[in-house]
């Protein structure tokens, strides 16, 4: 049966403007599933304090990377978005010879293109058997629990139901490990390795993972199979979290507060990688590649180096394959 297998995003603003920005953030944090203060409370806030304000001070940073990816590499509108749509290409391309009964497409949690338009577009083209693939490596409730929904509320407002399975996690599959290390190999290779390797997950309030979300030991399993890939003593690499938003306290610890007391000691060399960012975005480009950069620097650090997400490399667009693959057994 010819599948349509969905990769999945978070999503960006439309273009890099306070407006735009507004529209992504008001659907994005207007989702339950991200942030979990009670309703009442949380819409006076995001409509009172975030969205008059937040808007204006976030729309110069996506106007930076805008059409510019790392190190100015020219890429189309925003990274995240060009990314995503490349290995979508690659897929496709690297799908085709084996397994021409798949389909490869894409949907962004939040903006557009939508999932709910997406499907009802390959359903129109004849599709009735969908797979999702989050592009979340680490499945957490905030991120890969708002899919969930989506293809619940698919669910509920269709008479004739398509068949549609998700990819929970891969955080631990063999060729996303190996990707990773490859990513890591070939930077020192380039480089040269720096006296620490930082390895920066995106964050999740703490009170999540109190409450059950398994996302954090799946970062930290990540971090334990990528050091071990990598032959790397314990001393030499850490686990921080990023992208903090709001007053409550989210998981420890901060990657801006390691890096600025890593620069205060006088750390000569730092490598920084996101794994669980599948394709570079606001949050690696601008935080983590500059503003983390210049943090550590002027605190008194040495050199400080990013290394890109997978994006498109081959190793990456290979794990993909197997991911789908292991899901859509072919047909006897
Ligand atoms: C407010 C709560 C947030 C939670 C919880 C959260 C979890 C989470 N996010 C990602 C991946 C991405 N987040 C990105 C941007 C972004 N994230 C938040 C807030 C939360 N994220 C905000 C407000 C923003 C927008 C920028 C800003 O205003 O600071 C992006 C980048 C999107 C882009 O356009 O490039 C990604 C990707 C994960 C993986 C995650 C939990 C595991
Ligand atoms: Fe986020
Ligand atoms: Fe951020």
């Amino acid at each position: 049966m010819p599948t349509a297998v969905i990769l999945m995003n978070l999503g960006t603003p439309e273009e890099p403007t306070a407006p735009a920005v507004r529209q992504f953030l008001r659907e994005f944090l207007g989702d339950p599933r991200v942030v979990e203060i009670p309703r009442p409370l949380w819409m006076a806030i995001l409509h009172g304090f975030v969205l008059p304000f937040r808007p204006k001070r976030i729309a110069p940073a996506y106007e930076e990377i805008w059409n510019r990816g790392l190190d100015g590499e020219p890429v189309e509108g925003s990274p995240i978005h060009y990314y995503t749509r490349r290995q979508v290409e690659l897929l496709q391309a690297r799908l085709a010879d084996n397994r021409p009964d798949i389909t490869v497409d894409y949907a962004m949690t939040y903006g557009k293109p939508g999932l709910d338009s997406t499907v009802a577009r390959l359903r129109r083209e004849g599709f009735d058997s969908f797979l999702i693939l989050p592009l979340y490596p680490q499945y957490s409730a905030t991120t890969t629990g708002a899919i969930y929904d989506q293809v619940a509320r698919i669910y509920r407002t269709n008479r004739d139901i398509p068949d549609i399975s998700v990819v929970r996690d891969y955080y631990r599959h063999s060729l996303y490990i190996r990707a990773l290390a490859n990513s890591v190999r070939e930077h020192w290779e380039t480089h040269g390795a720096a006296e620490k390797l930082l390895l920066s997950f995106h964050g999740i309030p703490k009170a999540n993972v109190r409450k059950g979300d398994p996302y954090e030991t799946q970062c930290r399993e990540t971090a334990r199979h990528l050091a071990a890939e990598l032959g790397l003593p314990d001393d030499r690499w850490q686990v921080c979290f990023q992208s903090r938003f709001g007053k409550a306290e989210w998981l420890q610890p901060y990657t801006d507060k390691t890096l600025e007391a890593w620069g205060r000691e006088g750390l000569a060399s730092v490598d920084v990688i996101c794994p669980a960012f599948a394709s570079d975005c606001l949050e690696t480009i601008e935080e983590i590649a500059e503003e983390n950069r210049a943090n550590f620097q002027r605190a008194g650090g040495g050199e400080y180096r990013y290394i890109p997400a997978l994006n498109a490399r081959p190793d990456h667009i290979d794990a993909l394959a197997a991911i789908i693959e292991e899901k859509i057994p072919l047909a006897c």
